[in-house]
């Protein structure tokens, strides 16, 4: 049984004010998408195709216009719009801004320990938590006293990701929750999480506009076609693609200029590139 299925979703945003309506905005239409218990699933698409939609419909803080989202089998919501604490606990997510999802006030201590006192977690119990979570994801629990905004990027992330975890979730929605780091921040915490979903046994819908990031990641792949998720069986291979994951592949830059032939070494590219930009400054200034 899947852990997660989406069916015939369709999302539409109403348009314009009250003088001057618009069309409505079609987001979804008769989107789906399904999540097997313990995989990395990546949802690819360009800015605006409905991804995010798509995150918040699975997260309940949304209602679908029309479809069904099932969770472990069940609806995700009640008839009265509202999401079972069990479900609550069990699908957590990680956004792209690790700084506005985090209070400037908290300790880091606090923001891993704010679920699991929701939960009713308190005392010894709830500092050896906190702890094992936030060496988990490769922190130092001696550093939870600090407050968490004068982490780094990717330290605020880890934060965020032990957090996310605190509750054991079954389901981690990861909304573009890379793209704002370093390229060797990234590589770290993909690295980070790859392992945790082996030890955890966590799912994780992994939503990104970056194709080279699923690569390695993600074991089945959809892009945001239209409005719908379309299942892409190799997304790095030579056969036919969806245009939209065309045109992801296609905003790959080069690893070298194009028109560049293999005789100009790495250094001497960069050494001409240097020398016309520092004779520009030199002219500007
Ligand atoms: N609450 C809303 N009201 C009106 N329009 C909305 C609303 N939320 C999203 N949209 C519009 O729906 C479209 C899809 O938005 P969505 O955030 O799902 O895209 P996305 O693929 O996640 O993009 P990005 O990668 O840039 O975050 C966009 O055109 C957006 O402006």
């Amino acid at each position: 049984m899947s852990l997660l299925e989406m069916h015939g979703l369709w999302k539409n945003y109403r348009r314009g004010g009250f003088f001057r309506r618009q069309p409505p905005l079609s987001v979804l239409r008769d989107a789906g998408l399904r999540i097997v218990a313990g995989e990395c699933v990546a949802l690819l698409g360009a800015s605006g195709s409905g991804k995010s939609t798509l995150g918040r419909l699975l997260l309940g803080l949304e209602t679908p216009d029309a479809g069904e989202v099932l969770f472990e089998g069940q609806p995700l919501l009640d008839t009265r719009g509202r999401m079972r604490a069990q479900t609550r606990r069990s699908i957590q997510a990680v956004f792209q801004d690790p700084h506005g999802a985090t209070s400037p006030r908290f300790s880091a201590f606090e923001v891993v320990a704010e679920p699991l006192r929701y939960a009713g977690l308190r005392g010894a119990p709830l500092r050896a938590r906190v702890e094992g979570l936030a060496a988990s994801v490769g922190l130092d629990p001696s550093e939870l006293g600090r407050l968490a905004h004068r982490f780094s990027g990717g330290q605020l992330q880890r934060l965020c990701i032990a957090r996310a975890l605190a509750p054991s979730p079954r389901l981690l929605l990861l909304d573009e929750a890379v793209s704002s780091l370093d390229l060797e921040t990234q590589a770290q915490i993909l690295n980070l999480l790859s392992g945790l979903r082996a030890s955890a046994g966590v799912a994780f819908l992994f939503i990104t506009h970056d194709l080279r990031l699923v690569r390695g990641f993600a074991q089945r792949c959809y892009v945001m076609q239209d409005g719908q998720p379309v299942e892409v069986a190799e997304p790095f291979g030579q056969g036919p693609v969806p245009p939209a994951l065309g045109a992801l592949r296609a905003a790959i830059l080069p690893a070298r200029p194009r028109g560049v032939g293999p005789q100009l070494v790495e250094p001497e590219v960069r050494f001409r590139a240097l020398s016309a930009s520092l004779s520009m400054t030199r002219r500007c200034c």
